[in-house]
């Protein structure tokens, strides 16, 4: 179906006709697909009947990591400044070692049934209300972190533009230019969209590139907590030899190891958010190369220990630069006019800029089972759901005051729906009771599992609720 589009078949564009027949075969499987059985061996082999996985272990790790890192990087110096270094370290710890669990959930239950996707799964377990359930909150959780996206390219171009052409803006200007630009830059994604660049498999490459862009932010996030001083007290707008033009008020300049205060809230959402990758794991799993749940499981567990170092050296060092003044969004801390910082920011932004369609996929997945379940492929279908969700996103990025609502509120929701209740509640139910009763050790780890989900999204929401209606939405920790 996608030959008329290819009249004239170079080799590049029989290498994209190839992934696009795979692709979407992955996309257009329903429930009665499944992975191959070694009946043999009595072994669930994770292989489709019409296409093999071809990704390598290394880049399935790359593909992965780059689906859990994004603009939630941004906001843990300021998780950090609103818990304090250890409470911040313990949380983190946690909820890494939960994601790697809820990920060995997801794989057990796709394994024991032969599913390739995180609705399907929704759907084994409880039907179609589950299925409509898990694509919804997917489909919430992947339009926050574009917004987050658009939110960092709305914030951070105008500065890189005003940097490289070394002019003046004033703030009502920056946000013009801000929207202006989120609205360019979603009709070249959409354009993306057409012709397809979010191949899963092809992204591998794309993801080695933002891998090392975020990886050059992290080295200059912890040079510049070597070269910047925090203010003195009461300071601002000082021009000291340091580049810190910020209010500065008692205390705001020292490290705090365990810290209390009302934006602790958002702290369990920030790092629910920055570990969410779990509805793209089954599509990573469906595209390794000799699948097995143990070799998934490892680029899994590869993939969080790195952004957990990562994640924890960037909010040491951005914490430790700015301490108590640091906000949501670590990059507005630093000067607009630095050089270094200007590159900075432009790497974040083509990293986050090549995250999107790792995030638009699902979503568009997820639409796409949920309001034509059983149609095939058509292009109008296609960029009519593009054109939807852009403009969606658009007047949400619009629309937000600040990054930090958008991590607490996607994270004190979808996070972990995502990574806890739905997983443990579709491992209990997908598993059978001769398999595993109800009592034995792995059913009743998932319960407690689901619980702590539970009580995990219904404190966050709380107490983020009680923080928009009563507190003054200071930006800074402390
Ligand atoms: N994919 C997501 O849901 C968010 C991603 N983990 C981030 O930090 O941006």
């Amino acid at each position: 179906m996608y030959h008329c589009y290819f009249a004239n078949k170079t080799k590049q564009n029989k290498i994209i006709l190839l992934i696009l027949h795979r692709f979407d075969a992955l996309e257009n499987m329903t429930e009665g697909d499944t992975f191959l059985l070694n009946k043999s061996s009595g072994k669930i082999e994770t292989q489709f009947t019409d296409f093999v996985g071809k990704t390598s272990f290394g880049m399935s790790v790359f593909n992965l990591s780059n689906a859990i890192l994004g603009s939630g990087i941004l906001g843990l110096a300021y998780a950090m400044a609103n818990t304090g270094i250890i409470l911040f370290v313990l949380l983190l710890t946690c909820m890494a070692i939960l994601s790697a669990y809820s990920i060995h959930l997801l794989l057990k239950s796709a394994g024991v049934v032969g599913i390739s996707a995180y609705e399907q799964l929704g759907n084994r377990a409880f039907g179609r209300p589950g299925k409509i359930l898990a694509a919804s909150i997917i489909t919430l959780n992947n339009i926050g972190a574009m917004s987050s996206y658009l939110f960092i390219v709305k914030i951070e171009l105008p500065h890189i533009i005003q940097g490289l052409l070394r002019l003046t803006f004033t703030v009502a200007r920056q946000n013009f230019m801000g929207e202006g630009i989120n609205a360019i830059g979603s009709s070249l994604y959409m354009h993306l969209l057409c012709i397809y660049a979010f191949i899963l498999g092809y992204l591998g490459y794309t993801s080695g590139f933002s891998l090392s862009c975020m990886v050059f932010f992290l080295i200059s996030v912890i040079y510049k907590k070597f070269v910047t001083e925090c203010p003195d007290e009461h300071s601002y707008n000082k021009t000291v030899p340091t580049e810190s033009i910020y209010n500065s008020t008692d205390g705001m300049c020292e490290a705090k190891l365990i810290t209390i205060n009302p934006q602790t809230a958002f702290t369990i959402p920030i790092m629910a958010f920055a570990f969410v990758c779990h509805p793209e794991v089954l599509p990573i799993y469906t595209e390794l190369k000799n699948p097995s749940k143990k070799r998934m499981q490892n680029v899994a567990n590869i993939s969080i220990l790195a952004m957990f170092v990562m994640y924890l050296v960037t909010a040491i060092f951005g914490y430790l630069t700015f301490y108590g003044n640091v906000k949501s969004e670590l990059l507005e801390m630093y000067s607009k006019k630095d050089t270094l910082m200007l590159c900075v920011r432009l790497a974040v932004l083509i990293a986050v800029t090549l995250t999107v369609p790792v995030v638009l996929f699902p979503i568009r997945r997820a639409v796409l089972q949920l309001l034509f379940p059983d149609k095939p492929f058509h292009w109008v279908r296609h960029i009519s759901i593009a054109v939807c969700l852009l403009f969606l996103v658009n007047l949400l990025v619009i629309f937000v005051p600040n990054i930090r609502d958008i991590f607490g509120f996607i994270g004190a929701t979808s996070a972990p729906s995502l990574i806890f209740i739905l997983p443990g509640i579709i491992y209990i139910c997908i598993v059978p009771e001769e398999q595993e009763p109800l009592k034995s050790r792995p059913k009743i780890q998932a319960i407690a599992f689901v619980t702590l989900g539970f009580i995990f999204m219904i404190m966050s929401i709380t107490f983020i609720i009680i923080e928009w209606v009563t507190g003054k939405k200071t930006s800074g920790g402390h």
